[in-house]
Protein backbone atom coordinates (compact mmCIF):
# COMPACT_ATOMS: atom_id res chain seq x y z
CA UNK A 1 0.00 0.00 0.00
CA UNK A 2 1.70 3.11 -0.93
CA UNK A 3 0.50 6.19 1.15
CA UNK A 4 0.35 10.06 -0.38
CA UNK A 5 -0.16 12.77 1.72
CA UNK A 6 -2.26 15.65 -0.06
CA UNK A 7 -1.58 19.21 1.14
CA UNK A 8 -3.82 20.83 -0.76
CA UNK A 9 -7.48 20.45 -2.08
CA UNK A 10 -6.93 17.59 -5.59
CA UNK A 11 -9.53 16.90 -8.16
CA UNK A 12 -11.46 13.62 -7.48
CA UNK A 13 -10.19 12.28 -11.18
CA UNK A 14 -6.62 12.79 -10.33
CA UNK A 15 -7.48 11.46 -6.77
CA UNK A 16 -9.56 8.19 -8.85
CA UNK A 17 -6.21 7.76 -10.48
CA UNK A 18 -4.93 5.75 -7.79
CA UNK A 19 -6.68 2.90 -7.29
CA UNK A 20 -7.86 2.41 -3.54
CA UNK A 21 -6.65 -1.25 -3.29
CA UNK A 22 -2.91 0.20 -3.67
CA UNK A 23 -3.02 3.85 -2.26
CA UNK A 24 -3.97 5.33 0.60
CA UNK A 25 -4.48 9.61 0.45
CA UNK A 26 -5.25 11.82 2.75
CA UNK A 27 -4.45 15.05 4.01
CA UNK A 28 -3.25 13.82 7.12
CA UNK A 29 -0.81 10.29 7.23
CA UNK A 30 1.85 9.02 8.79
CA UNK A 31 5.35 8.06 6.69
CA UNK A 32 3.67 9.10 3.67
CA UNK A 33 5.14 7.51 0.06
CA UNK A 34 4.69 10.97 -1.89
CA UNK A 35 3.54 14.13 -1.82
CA UNK A 36 0.40 15.74 -3.80
CA UNK A 37 0.59 19.41 -3.57
CA UNK A 38 -0.55 22.80 -5.37
CA UNK A 39 0.83 25.68 -4.33
CA UNK A 40 0.75 24.81 -0.39
CA UNK A 41 3.98 26.40 0.61
CA UNK A 42 6.27 23.96 1.70
CA UNK A 43 9.59 25.58 2.64
CA UNK A 44 9.38 25.24 6.26
CA UNK A 45 7.95 21.97 6.37
CA UNK A 46 9.40 18.98 8.01
CA UNK A 47 9.68 16.48 5.78
CA UNK A 48 9.16 12.78 6.76
CA UNK A 49 12.10 10.31 5.11
CA UNK A 50 9.48 8.27 4.39
CA UNK A 51 9.10 10.59 1.14
CA UNK A 52 10.26 9.50 -2.30
CA UNK A 53 8.22 11.58 -4.36
CA UNK A 54 6.26 15.24 -4.26
CA UNK A 55 4.28 16.27 -7.30
CA UNK A 56 3.13 19.71 -7.96
CA UNK A 57 -0.60 19.51 -10.05
CA UNK A 58 0.40 22.73 -11.46
CA UNK A 59 3.20 24.71 -12.96
CA UNK A 60 5.61 26.56 -10.47
CA UNK A 61 7.53 24.40 -8.21
CA UNK A 62 8.47 27.78 -5.75
CA UNK A 63 6.38 26.65 -3.22
CA UNK A 64 8.82 23.45 -2.68
CA UNK A 65 12.37 23.91 -1.57
CA UNK A 66 13.81 21.73 -4.41
CA UNK A 67 17.71 21.87 -3.85
CA UNK A 68 16.95 20.14 -0.66
CA UNK A 69 14.52 17.12 -2.02
CA UNK A 70 17.37 16.62 -4.59
CA UNK A 71 19.65 16.23 -1.98
CA UNK A 72 17.60 14.00 0.06
CA UNK A 73 16.68 11.88 -3.42
CA UNK A 74 12.95 13.21 -3.55
CA UNK A 75 11.75 13.39 -7.33
CA UNK A 76 9.62 16.57 -7.57
CA UNK A 77 7.61 16.61 -10.45
CA UNK A 78 5.43 18.92 -11.93
CA UNK A 79 2.42 19.11 -14.86
CA UNK A 80 3.67 20.93 -17.79
CA UNK A 81 0.77 22.47 -19.59
CA UNK A 82 -1.82 20.94 -17.84
CA UNK A 83 -3.26 24.47 -17.09
CA UNK A 84 -2.07 26.88 -19.46
CA UNK A 85 -5.57 27.32 -21.29
CA UNK A 86 -7.12 28.10 -18.47
CA UNK A 87 -4.06 31.07 -17.47
CA UNK A 88 -4.59 32.03 -20.58
CA UNK A 89 -7.98 32.47 -21.44
CA UNK A 90 -7.93 34.94 -17.95
CA UNK A 91 -4.67 36.87 -19.13
CA UNK A 92 -6.59 37.34 -22.68
CA UNK A 93 -9.98 38.45 -20.34
CA UNK A 94 -7.39 40.80 -18.39
CA UNK A 95 -6.19 42.58 -21.52
CA UNK A 96 -9.94 43.82 -21.78
CA UNK A 97 -10.38 44.16 -18.31
CA UNK A 98 -7.55 46.49 -17.45
CA UNK A 99 -8.04 48.06 -21.27
CA UNK A 100 -11.30 48.98 -21.07
CA UNK A 101 -11.59 49.94 -17.49
CA UNK A 102 -14.44 47.21 -16.80
CA UNK A 103 -13.93 46.77 -13.41
CA UNK A 104 -14.14 50.21 -12.45
CA UNK A 105 -16.79 50.54 -14.35
CA UNK A 106 -19.00 47.67 -13.25
CA UNK A 107 -18.04 49.14 -9.36
CA UNK A 108 -19.35 52.51 -10.67
CA UNK A 109 -22.60 51.17 -12.22
CA UNK A 110 -23.02 49.01 -8.79
CA UNK A 111 -22.65 52.14 -6.72
CA UNK A 112 -25.54 53.47 -7.82
CA UNK A 113 -28.07 51.29 -6.36
CA UNK A 114 -30.59 52.81 -4.51
CA UNK A 115 -30.33 56.43 -6.52
CA UNK A 116 -32.56 57.76 -9.31
CA UNK A 117 -32.72 58.16 -12.72
CA UNK A 118 -30.08 55.45 -13.57
CA UNK A 119 -29.87 55.52 -17.13
CA UNK A 120 -28.88 58.96 -17.27
CA UNK A 121 -26.66 59.03 -14.60
CA UNK A 122 -25.02 56.02 -16.47
CA UNK A 123 -25.20 57.88 -19.78
CA UNK A 124 -23.48 60.76 -18.11
CA UNK A 125 -21.15 58.96 -16.50
CA UNK A 126 -19.61 56.37 -18.33
CA UNK A 127 -17.17 58.83 -20.17
CA UNK A 128 -14.77 58.21 -16.81
CA UNK A 129 -14.31 54.68 -18.27
CA UNK A 130 -13.31 55.14 -21.69
CA UNK A 131 -10.35 52.52 -22.62
CA UNK A 132 -8.56 52.12 -25.84
CA UNK A 133 -9.37 48.51 -27.72
CA UNK A 134 -6.17 45.86 -27.97
CA UNK A 135 -6.64 45.71 -31.87
CA UNK A 136 -3.53 46.98 -33.32
CA UNK A 137 -1.38 47.32 -30.34
CA UNK A 138 1.83 45.93 -29.53
CA UNK A 139 1.89 42.75 -26.35
CA UNK A 140 5.17 41.95 -25.46
CA UNK A 141 4.95 38.57 -24.05
CA UNK A 142 8.29 37.92 -21.62
CA UNK A 143 8.56 33.72 -21.58
CA UNK A 144 7.14 31.55 -24.07
CA UNK A 145 6.68 28.13 -22.78
CA UNK A 146 3.08 26.42 -22.16
CA UNK A 147 1.16 29.75 -21.42
CA UNK A 148 3.33 32.14 -23.11
CA UNK A 149 2.95 30.94 -26.79
CA UNK A 150 -0.59 30.41 -25.92
CA UNK A 151 -1.28 33.67 -25.32
CA UNK A 152 0.81 35.21 -27.68
CA UNK A 153 -0.82 32.99 -30.61
CA UNK A 154 -4.34 34.00 -29.32
CA UNK A 155 -3.25 37.68 -28.87
CA UNK A 156 -2.47 37.51 -32.95
CA UNK A 157 -5.54 36.17 -33.63
CA UNK A 158 -6.95 38.91 -31.91
CA UNK A 159 -5.19 41.42 -34.48
CA UNK A 160 -2.57 42.80 -32.19
CA UNK A 161 1.14 43.03 -32.95
CA UNK A 162 3.19 40.52 -30.86
CA UNK A 163 6.21 40.50 -29.44
CA UNK A 164 8.12 37.38 -27.94
CA UNK A 165 10.71 37.24 -25.87
CA UNK A 166 12.59 33.76 -24.33
CA UNK A 167 16.00 32.82 -25.13
CA UNK A 168 15.67 29.66 -23.49
CA UNK A 169 12.76 28.47 -25.79
CA UNK A 170 12.32 24.88 -26.11
CA UNK A 171 12.13 23.10 -29.78
CA UNK A 172 8.52 22.05 -28.95
CA UNK A 173 7.15 25.98 -27.72
CA UNK A 174 8.81 27.21 -31.13
CA UNK A 175 6.94 24.84 -33.25
CA UNK A 176 3.58 26.06 -31.77
CA UNK A 177 4.44 29.42 -32.13
CA UNK A 178 2.26 31.66 -34.98
CA UNK A 179 4.52 32.90 -37.03
CA UNK A 180 3.14 36.19 -36.74
CA UNK A 181 5.01 36.68 -33.25
CA UNK A 182 7.75 38.12 -33.44
CA UNK A 183 11.19 38.02 -31.83
CA UNK A 184 12.00 40.63 -29.52
CA UNK A 185 15.62 41.02 -29.98
CA UNK A 186 15.70 42.16 -26.36
CA UNK A 187 14.01 43.15 -23.19
CA UNK A 188 14.97 47.33 -23.74
CA UNK A 189 13.45 46.91 -27.54
CA UNK A 190 9.88 44.69 -25.70
CA UNK A 191 9.47 46.98 -23.38
CA UNK A 192 9.94 50.27 -25.04
CA UNK A 193 7.70 49.34 -28.21
CA UNK A 194 4.73 47.22 -26.20
CA UNK A 195 1.51 48.91 -25.09
CA UNK A 196 1.04 45.62 -22.77
CA UNK A 197 3.59 43.33 -21.58
CA UNK A 198 2.43 40.23 -20.13
CA UNK A 199 5.08 37.98 -17.94
CA UNK A 200 5.17 33.92 -18.32
CA UNK A 201 8.16 32.77 -16.73
CA UNK A 202 9.54 30.66 -13.49
CA UNK A 203 10.23 32.73 -10.17
CA UNK A 204 14.10 32.01 -9.76
CA UNK A 205 16.94 33.91 -8.36
CA UNK A 206 18.16 35.06 -11.70
CA UNK A 207 14.46 36.34 -12.52
CA UNK A 208 13.17 37.78 -9.18
CA UNK A 209 12.49 40.83 -8.78
CA UNK A 210 12.92 41.44 -12.81
CA UNK A 211 10.16 44.50 -13.78
CA UNK A 212 11.97 46.91 -11.02
CA UNK A 213 11.25 50.62 -11.12
CA UNK A 214 14.62 50.92 -13.68
CA UNK A 215 12.67 48.67 -16.25
CA UNK A 216 9.67 49.89 -15.54
CA UNK A 217 10.20 53.38 -16.60
CA UNK A 218 11.99 51.76 -19.71
CA UNK A 219 8.36 50.95 -20.86
CA UNK A 220 6.74 52.68 -22.92
CA UNK A 221 4.29 55.85 -21.15
CA UNK A 222 0.56 54.75 -20.03
CA UNK A 223 1.03 50.84 -20.54
CA UNK A 224 -0.18 48.22 -18.72
CA UNK A 225 1.60 45.12 -17.28
CA UNK A 226 0.13 41.83 -16.33
CA UNK A 227 1.56 39.57 -14.34
CA UNK A 228 -0.02 35.91 -13.67
CA UNK A 229 3.64 34.27 -12.83
CA UNK A 230 4.71 35.19 -9.27
CA UNK A 231 4.39 38.45 -7.14
CA UNK A 232 7.90 37.98 -6.70
CA UNK A 233 8.82 38.99 -10.48
CA UNK A 234 7.95 42.61 -10.10
CA UNK A 235 8.61 45.24 -7.73
CA UNK A 236 5.26 46.05 -5.96
CA UNK A 237 6.62 50.14 -4.39
CA UNK A 238 7.71 50.33 -8.32
CA UNK A 239 4.54 49.34 -9.24
CA UNK A 240 2.36 51.91 -7.28
CA UNK A 241 4.90 55.18 -7.70
CA UNK A 242 4.97 54.36 -11.46
CA UNK A 243 0.80 54.19 -11.58
CA UNK A 244 0.98 57.20 -9.59
CA UNK A 245 3.09 59.11 -11.96
CA UNK A 246 1.56 57.86 -15.02
CA UNK A 247 4.52 55.98 -16.26
CA UNK A 248 2.52 52.58 -15.88
CA UNK A 249 -1.19 52.25 -17.13
CA UNK A 250 -2.74 49.52 -15.01
CA UNK A 251 -1.68 46.10 -13.25
CA UNK A 252 -2.94 43.32 -13.01
CA UNK A 253 -1.87 40.63 -10.57
CA UNK A 254 -3.07 37.31 -10.16
CA UNK A 255 -0.93 36.91 -6.52
CA UNK A 256 -1.57 40.21 -4.79
CA UNK A 257 -0.09 41.00 -1.84
CA UNK A 258 -1.24 43.99 0.93
CA UNK A 259 0.47 46.88 -0.26
CA UNK A 260 -1.64 46.36 -3.81
CA UNK A 261 -4.94 45.77 -2.68
CA UNK A 262 -7.41 48.82 -3.53
CA UNK A 263 -4.47 50.66 -5.47
CA UNK A 264 -6.11 52.47 -8.17
CA UNK A 265 -5.71 50.74 -11.46
CA UNK A 266 -4.15 47.99 -9.85
CA UNK A 267 -6.19 44.83 -10.49
CA UNK A 268 -6.04 42.03 -7.79
CA UNK A 269 -7.26 38.77 -8.79
CA UNK A 270 -7.29 36.12 -5.58
CA UNK A 271 -5.06 33.72 -7.85
CA UNK A 272 -7.36 32.39 -10.67
CA UNK A 273 -5.30 31.38 -13.29
CA UNK A 274 -5.45 27.37 -12.96
CA UNK A 275 -9.08 27.76 -10.74
CA UNK A 276 -10.63 26.18 -13.63
CA UNK A 277 -12.36 22.60 -13.78
CA UNK A 278 -10.65 21.43 -16.63
CA UNK A 279 -7.13 22.94 -15.45
CA UNK A 280 -7.63 21.28 -12.20
CA UNK A 281 -8.71 17.71 -13.65
CA UNK A 282 -5.55 17.83 -16.09
CA UNK A 283 -3.38 18.75 -13.18
CA UNK A 284 -4.63 16.55 -10.77
CA UNK A 285 -4.82 13.37 -13.47
CA UNK A 286 -1.07 13.99 -15.22
CA UNK A 287 0.56 14.70 -11.10
CA UNK A 288 -1.29 11.00 -10.02
CA UNK A 289 -0.04 9.45 -13.26
CA UNK A 290 3.46 10.22 -12.89
CA UNK A 291 3.67 9.43 -9.14
CA UNK A 292 2.15 6.25 -9.89
CA UNK A 293 4.34 5.58 -13.04
CA UNK A 294 7.16 6.70 -10.78
CA UNK A 295 6.23 4.63 -6.88
CA UNK A 296 5.28 1.52 -9.22
CA UNK A 297 7.45 1.34 -11.83
CA UNK A 298 10.59 3.98 -10.89
CA UNK A 299 10.08 5.90 -14.46
CA UNK A 300 10.59 10.08 -13.90
CA UNK A 301 8.54 11.89 -16.11
CA UNK A 302 8.41 15.62 -16.01
CA UNK A 303 10.63 15.80 -12.80
CA UNK A 304 11.98 19.49 -11.97
CA UNK A 305 15.05 18.32 -10.25
CA UNK A 306 15.72 14.85 -11.65
CA UNK A 307 16.04 13.64 -15.36
CA UNK A 308 13.57 12.11 -17.05
CA UNK A 309 14.55 8.49 -17.25
CA UNK A 310 11.88 5.43 -18.56
CA UNK A 311 12.34 1.92 -18.87
CA UNK A 312 9.62 -0.38 -19.95
CA UNK A 313 9.05 -2.95 -16.99
CA UNK A 314 10.57 -6.28 -18.20
CA UNK A 315 8.07 -8.08 -15.22
CA UNK A 316 11.25 -8.71 -13.43
CA UNK A 317 13.19 -7.19 -10.59
CA UNK A 318 13.84 -3.59 -10.70
CA UNK A 319 16.08 -1.63 -8.78
CA UNK A 320 16.42 2.24 -8.90
CA UNK A 321 19.02 4.35 -7.72
CA UNK A 322 20.03 8.10 -7.68
CA UNK A 323 23.06 9.03 -7.19
CA UNK A 324 25.64 12.14 -7.65
CA UNK A 325 26.44 12.71 -11.48
CA UNK A 326 30.13 12.28 -10.57
CA UNK A 327 32.98 9.52 -12.27
CA UNK A 328 32.54 5.94 -10.88
CA UNK A 329 29.76 5.82 -9.27
CA UNK A 330 28.18 3.56 -11.98
CA UNK A 331 31.33 1.20 -11.91
CA UNK A 332 31.09 0.98 -8.42
CA UNK A 333 27.47 -0.02 -8.36
CA UNK A 334 27.60 -2.80 -10.66
CA UNK A 335 30.59 -4.18 -9.36
CA UNK A 336 28.71 -4.39 -5.97
CA UNK A 337 25.87 -6.34 -7.88
CA UNK A 338 28.90 -8.59 -9.45
CA UNK A 339 30.04 -9.59 -5.68
CA UNK A 340 26.29 -10.48 -5.04
CA UNK A 341 26.31 -12.37 -8.49
CA UNK A 342 23.39 -10.53 -10.42
CA UNK A 343 23.68 -10.18 -14.03
CA UNK A 344 21.99 -7.05 -15.10
CA UNK A 345 19.54 -7.55 -17.94
CA UNK A 346 18.44 -3.97 -18.17
CA UNK A 347 19.86 -0.96 -16.98
CA UNK A 348 19.30 2.91 -17.91
CA UNK A 349 21.46 5.79 -16.73
CA UNK A 350 20.26 9.23 -17.07
CA UNK A 351 21.80 12.54 -15.36
CA UNK A 352 20.89 16.17 -14.91
CA UNK A 353 23.18 18.77 -13.51
CA UNK A 354 24.60 17.30 -10.53
CA UNK A 355 22.62 14.39 -10.30
CA UNK A 356 21.68 11.19 -11.88
CA UNK A 357 19.05 8.42 -11.79
CA UNK A 358 19.73 4.54 -12.85
CA UNK A 359 16.94 2.14 -13.51
CA UNK A 360 18.25 -1.32 -13.50
CA UNK A 361 16.35 -4.53 -14.17
CA UNK A 362 17.83 -7.80 -12.88
CA UNK A 363 16.13 -11.59 -13.11
CA UNK A 364 17.61 -13.06 -9.90
CA UNK A 365 16.46 -12.55 -6.06
CA UNK A 366 17.83 -9.57 -4.45
CA UNK A 367 18.77 -9.85 -0.80
CA UNK A 368 18.24 -6.97 1.57
CA UNK A 369 21.78 -6.82 2.00
CA UNK A 370 22.84 -6.11 -1.23
CA UNK A 371 20.16 -3.48 -0.97
CA UNK A 372 21.84 -2.29 2.02
CA UNK A 373 25.40 -2.22 -0.01
CA UNK A 374 24.36 -0.36 -2.75
CA UNK A 375 22.97 2.62 -0.17
CA UNK A 376 26.04 2.30 1.26
CA UNK A 377 27.91 2.86 -1.88
CA UNK A 378 29.85 6.44 -2.18
CA UNK A 379 27.54 9.06 -4.50
CA UNK A 380 24.70 6.71 -3.97
CA UNK A 381 21.84 9.12 -2.55
CA UNK A 382 19.14 6.37 -2.24
CA UNK A 383 18.21 2.91 -3.47
CA UNK A 384 14.38 1.40 -3.82
CA UNK A 385 13.95 -2.10 -4.80
CA UNK A 386 10.55 -2.84 -6.98
CA UNK A 387 9.88 -6.62 -7.10
CA UNK A 388 8.21 -7.79 -10.39
CA UNK A 389 7.79 -4.65 -11.57
CA UNK A 390 5.13 -4.90 -14.32
N1 LIG B 1 -1.61 32.21 -12.35
C1 LIG B 1 -1.64 30.89 -12.32
O1 LIG B 1 -2.56 30.28 -11.84
C2 LIG B 1 -0.50 30.14 -12.97
C3 LIG B 1 -0.74 28.89 -13.58
C4 LIG B 1 0.33 28.24 -14.18
C5 LIG B 1 1.59 28.79 -14.14
N2 LIG B 1 1.80 29.97 -13.50
C6 LIG B 1 3.12 30.61 -13.48
O2 LIG B 1 3.50 30.84 -14.82
C7 LIG B 1 4.83 30.39 -15.02
C8 LIG B 1 4.97 29.91 -16.44
O3 LIG B 1 4.17 28.77 -16.65
P1 LIG B 1 4.33 27.86 -17.95
O4 LIG B 1 3.40 26.71 -17.78
O5 LIG B 1 4.23 28.68 -19.18
O6 LIG B 1 5.83 27.36 -17.75
P2 LIG B 1 6.85 26.88 -18.84
O7 LIG B 1 7.96 26.23 -18.11
O8 LIG B 1 6.17 26.09 -19.91
O9 LIG B 1 7.39 28.23 -19.51
C9 LIG B 1 8.26 29.11 -18.89
C10 LIG B 1 9.09 29.76 -19.98
O10 LIG B 1 9.84 30.84 -19.41
C11 LIG B 1 11.07 30.90 -20.11
N3 LIG B 1 12.01 31.72 -19.34
C12 LIG B 1 12.67 31.40 -18.20
N4 LIG B 1 13.42 32.44 -17.80
C13 LIG B 1 13.21 33.44 -18.69
C14 LIG B 1 13.69 34.77 -18.82
N5 LIG B 1 14.52 35.29 -17.93
N6 LIG B 1 13.26 35.52 -19.88
C15 LIG B 1 12.38 35.01 -20.78
N7 LIG B 1 11.92 33.75 -20.72
C16 LIG B 1 12.31 32.98 -19.69
C17 LIG B 1 11.47 29.44 -20.26
O11 LIG B 1 12.41 29.27 -21.29
C18 LIG B 1 10.12 28.80 -20.61
O12 LIG B 1 9.94 28.74 -22.01
C19 LIG B 1 5.03 29.28 -13.97
O13 LIG B 1 6.38 29.15 -13.60
C20 LIG B 1 4.18 29.74 -12.81
O14 LIG B 1 4.94 30.53 -11.94
C21 LIG B 1 0.78 30.65 -12.92
O1 LIG C 1 1.89 27.48 -10.94
C1 LIG C 1 0.73 27.12 -11.10
O2 LIG C 1 0.41 26.08 -11.69
C2 LIG C 1 -0.35 28.04 -10.65
O3 LIG C 1 0.08 29.07 -9.87
C3 LIG C 1 -1.59 27.37 -10.16
O4 LIG C 1 -1.59 27.23 -8.77
P1 LIG C 1 -2.83 26.47 -8.05
O5 LIG C 1 -2.71 25.05 -8.46
O6 LIG C 1 -2.61 26.67 -6.60
O7 LIG C 1 -4.07 27.12 -8.56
Amino acid sequence: MYKIQTLNKIARCGLDQLSRDTYEAATEILNPDAILVRSADMHSMELPPSVLAIARAGAGVNNIPIPACTQRGIVVFNTPGANANGVKELVIASLFLSSRNLYEGISWANSLAGTENIPEQIEKGKSRFVGPEIQGKTLGVIGLGAIGVMVANSAANLGMRVLGLDPFISVEAAWKLSHEVIKAPNLDMLLAESDYITIHIPLKDDTKGLFNAERISRMKKGARLLNFSRSGLVDNTAVKTAIAEGQLGGYVIDFPEAELLGVDKVLCIPHLGASTPESEDNCAIMAAEQLREYLERGNIKNSVNYPNCEMAPTGKTRITLLNSNVPKVISRITSTLGEYGLNIDEMLNKNRGEVAYNIIDVSDSVPDELIEKLRQVDGVVAVRLIPDCQ
